[in-house]
């Protein structure tokens, strides 16, 4: 499991350092993604490219990957989410003993479908060149890192929402009594940590993503992935997606 989430280690600290070196993670897939252009093929439902597979060609490579992954335990991490959920396999290899600091009630929130949606019809169009360049599967493949890196972001939510609760539990048991969404809303929300991250995340799409050369002279900064896109990305959805799904955790917390 990452950091920030094992046994003493589990404090609001280590879990936003977690978040932070995420984001280096969900940079770094963004600048991957954009080498390749848009090949919308890969997502187009009437293609129909695989035999015996109805739907896009992204679908058929995401299902049978995660299947995959389910097979060597990557779902039995608390921190993963698949985006596939029906029918996956079980793990077929020895339990890992994962520390268990979710409240049964919410650890399976799945958000993906949301995330899917916003990845794909709105995020992608902002970062990727038009054209085609046939490269599906290895471009599907890169998709799924993104994809991955943003719901475990996103999902981080629930150990934010405990750990969030278990320091100040007074204050939180009121608004979920009272399945009050908007005053959890507020009481989970740090107006000035929100500013940070979306600066620092802008300032690592510009450090990441430019040209280095051996004279150290960025002449020209032409970036892989506009810094504007990555801090527009935490603003409209990875933050507010995160804060939905701790607030939807909070709402089940003392079932
Ligand atoms: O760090 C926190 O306290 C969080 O809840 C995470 C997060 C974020 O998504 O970055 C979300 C809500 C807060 O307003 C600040 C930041």
């Amino acid at each position: 499991m990452a950091e920030g989430i094992s046994g003493s280690e589990f404090t609001l600290d280590s879990i936003r350092k977690a978040l932070i070196r995420q984001e280096d993670v969900i940079v770094f897939s963004l600048i991957e993604r954009a080498r390749f252009p848009m090949n919308s093929a890969l997502y187009n439902p009437r293609l129909d490219l695989v035999p015996g597979f109805s739907g896009p060609l992204v679908d058929f490579i995401v299902k049978e990957t995660e299947a995959v992954q389910a097979k060597a335990g990557r779902y039995v991490n608390p921190e993963e989410n698949p985006f596939f959920p029906d029918n996956l396999p079980p793990s077929m290899i020895p339990n890992y003993n994962y520390s268990q600091v979710l409240h049964p009630g919410g650890a399976s929130i799945n958000i993906n479908k949301a995330i899917w949606d916003m990845y794909l019809n709105q995020l992608l169009p902002l970062f990727v060149d038009a054209g085609d360049d046939g490269n599906y599967a290895s471009t599907a493949a890169s998709d799924l890192i993104c994809l991955q890196a943003l719901s475990r972001r996103i999902h981080y939510g629930k150990f934010v929402a405990e750990i969030k609760f278990r320091d100040a539990p007074n204050d939180y048991e009121p608004p979920i009594r009272a399945k009050d969404t908007d005053a959890l809303m507020k009481l989970l929300t740090d107006e000035r940590v929100e500013k940070m991250v979306k600066k620092r995340v802008e300032k690592k799409a510009d450090v990441f993503g430019q040209d280095v050369n051996v004279s150290n002279n960025a002449d020209s900064k032409r970036y892989k992935v506009d810094p504007s896109v990555v801090a527009r990305l935490y603003d409209e959805w990875v933050i507010p997606l995160t804060k939905l799904v701790e607030v939807e955790y909070l709402i089940r917390r003392l079932d």
